[in-house]
């Protein structure tokens, strides 16, 4: 009675939003995706809307086996005998038909009258019978719909077989208080509702689709239509991970309601939508938002770091974010500034020491949008412990061509001496850090290789990052260009560089016994 079912419809209604087509190993990459997350129905597409929404359906019945697959129909037989032909390889297969049942669509987009609607739908359902016992019914527009009759709706097709009926704020048009009370109303006008679960399906066009759903879900519906990252016609449908996490965050609010979502996998699932459909989330989309689990705040920072649960509700790691972050920007304060040093290994400095660096901070941070780790240590080395030689780049020479082996020459300035050293790698890029190397005479371990162009154009200036390890300890460095290859050996030596300082400051720091 508790239980409340997930029925996702990335791949129909998400897919109806401009921009979100799939191609069908790509709705199959993502309904396997759906099934590990552990969602209970996965809504396929529309099999008779195109021959690639079948082949997407029918090859998503043939694989997924923990959920139940479902096709979108028209109350029209020919909708539903496609349907049911691409869901038949499905181990448990549901026929989703729809007729809108509003005083508007009806006259103006259906030209039926209400007791046409009322035939066609019990008709839909009984045919749709023929294909599986899982049948679910929804009234489109079900929120625009005169109440009396939408109750009698729903009591013939519940007659007629159906196992689901669902109530659709088609165009995102209710408010949270009222689509609960038609819920309610539902449940007490419609005779035989116990034989049926309810659904609800919102838009979001007012921004209220997971709070509308919610209501619902208060008030007794326990099947909610959502979506990955609310993706949907328009403005979207109610999101998935916002429904879900607010059911579990709220436990105490919804009581005994829960889903048998493995919330761990929310975060991966939405990030293979976006690789997928080419999209982003905004980053303070809840839940999976970039900025969902991260404080820039000093206040907040200071007081994540002595109890996390002063600014986090809920567990990054419970939904799969790899850590809550706090990332070092103009609002961030002292104590989070002396924890990332800690954690960059910088435990014994003084007071001063803090005071000084932080006052640097400060300041580097009003120029720039974030501060990174090597920005912080470039702080530590320039202003406090710049006791050694930082090792500079020359000159570069590098070949290289789909019918060359590539190879690389450098020189560069160590110690006072000029040393030049040349090396074939893989790629240009390979074969000059491999020199750069030859010449350190080091080799280090690359676990990180970024590029990214910090301005329009061609001529863009590009902007490498590494992270390299030496001899054990990780370290990350930059560079910048508008050749990729000279930012790449800047931002290796540029690690190299940080290395050797990190080194020179333990030893340093050894030698005077702290
Ligand atoms: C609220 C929703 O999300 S509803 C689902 C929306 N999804 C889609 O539309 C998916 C993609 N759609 C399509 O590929 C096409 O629209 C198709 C294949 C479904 C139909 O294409 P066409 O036959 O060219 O019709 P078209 O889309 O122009 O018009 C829709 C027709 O379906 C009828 N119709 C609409 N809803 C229903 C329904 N639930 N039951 C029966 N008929 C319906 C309309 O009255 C119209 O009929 P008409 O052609 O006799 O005037
Ligand atoms: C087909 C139905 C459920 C729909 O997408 C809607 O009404 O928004
Ligand atoms: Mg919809």
């Amino acid at each position: 009675m508790n239980r409340l079912i997930i029925f996702d419809t990335t791949l129909r209604d998400g897919e109806q939003a401009p921009g979100f087509s799939m191609t069908v190993e790509e709705k199959v990459t993502m309904a396997k995706q759906l099934e590990k997350l552990g969602v209970d129905v996965i809504e396929a597409g529309f099999a008779a809307a195109s021959e690639g929404d079948f082949q997407a359906v029918n090859a998503i019945a043939e694989t997924i086996k923990d959920s139940t697959v479902c096709s979108l129909a028209r109350s029209l037989h020919s909708d539903i005998e496609k349907a049911g032909e691409a869901l038949a390889p499905a181990e448990r297969k549901r026929i989703h038909t729809f007729i809108a049942t509003s005083p508007i669509h009806m006259q103006y987009k259906l030209k039926m009258t209400p007791e046409q609607v009322l035939e066609r739908a019990v008709d839909a359902v009984k045919f749709a019978r023929n294909f599986t016992d899982d049948v679910e019914f929804s009234a489109e527009d079900a929120f625009r719909s005169e109440r009396d009759f939408l109750f009698k709706v729903f009591e013939a097709v519940i007659d007629a077989g159906a196992k689901t009926i669902n109530v659709p704020d088609t165009v995102g048009y209710a408010m949270p208080e009222e689509f609960g009370q038609l819920i309610e109303d539902i449940i007490n006008n419609v005779p035989n509702i116990d034989k049926a679960v309810i659904s609800v399906h919102c838009h979001n066009d007012l921004g209220l689709a997971v709070a509308n759903s919610l209501s619902a879900i208060k008030k007794g519906a326990r099947q909610a239509h959502v979506t990955i990252n609310g993706i949907g016609e328009r403005a979207g449908n109610a999101a998935l991970e916002e429904v879900v996490m607010s059911i579990k965050v709220r436990h105490d609010y919804f009581k005994d309601v829960y889903t048998e979502i493995n919330t761990k996998e929310i975060y991966k699932t939405s990030r293979l939508l976006c690789r997928i459909t080419g999209s982003f989330v905004q980053p303070n989309k809840a839940i999976v938002g970039d900025n969902a689990f991260a404080h820039e705040a000093g206040i907040h920072q200071h007081g994540v770091l002595a109890h996390r649960e002063t600014y986090e509700i809920m567990r990054a790691e419970d939904v799969g974010v790899p850590a809550s972050k706090i990332v070092l920007g103009k609002h961030s304060g002292r104590h989070a500034f002396k924890t990332r040093l800690e954690e960059l290994g910088y435990r014994n400095l003084s007071e001063e020491e803090v005071d000084k660096l932080f006052r640097k901070f400060k300041a580097l941070a009003d120029k720039k949008k974030e501060v990174f780790d090597e920005d912080i240590e470039a702080l530590i080395f320039d202003e406090l412990f710049r006791t050694y030689e930082e090792v500079k780049l020359v000159y570069f020479h590098v070949l290289s061509g789909n019918s060359a082996i590539p190879s690389s020459t450098v020189k560069i300035e160590k110690d006072g001496k000029e040393i030049t050293a040349t090396a074939c790698g893989d790629g240009p890029i390979d074969s000059a850090l491999k020199a750069i190397e030859k010449a350190l005479g080091m080799t280090g371990r690359l676990k990180d290789y970024s590029i990214r162009s910090l301005s329009a154009g061609k001529d863009a200036m590009g902007e490498v990052r590494t992270v390299v390890d030496f001899e054990g300890t990780t370290v990350s460095g930059k560079g910048t260009s508008t050749d990729i290859i000279e930012a790449s050996v800047k931002a290796y030596l540029d690690a190299y560089n940080r290395y050797i300082a990190r080194k020179t400051f333990i030893e340093k720091r050894i030698s005077e016994g702290v």
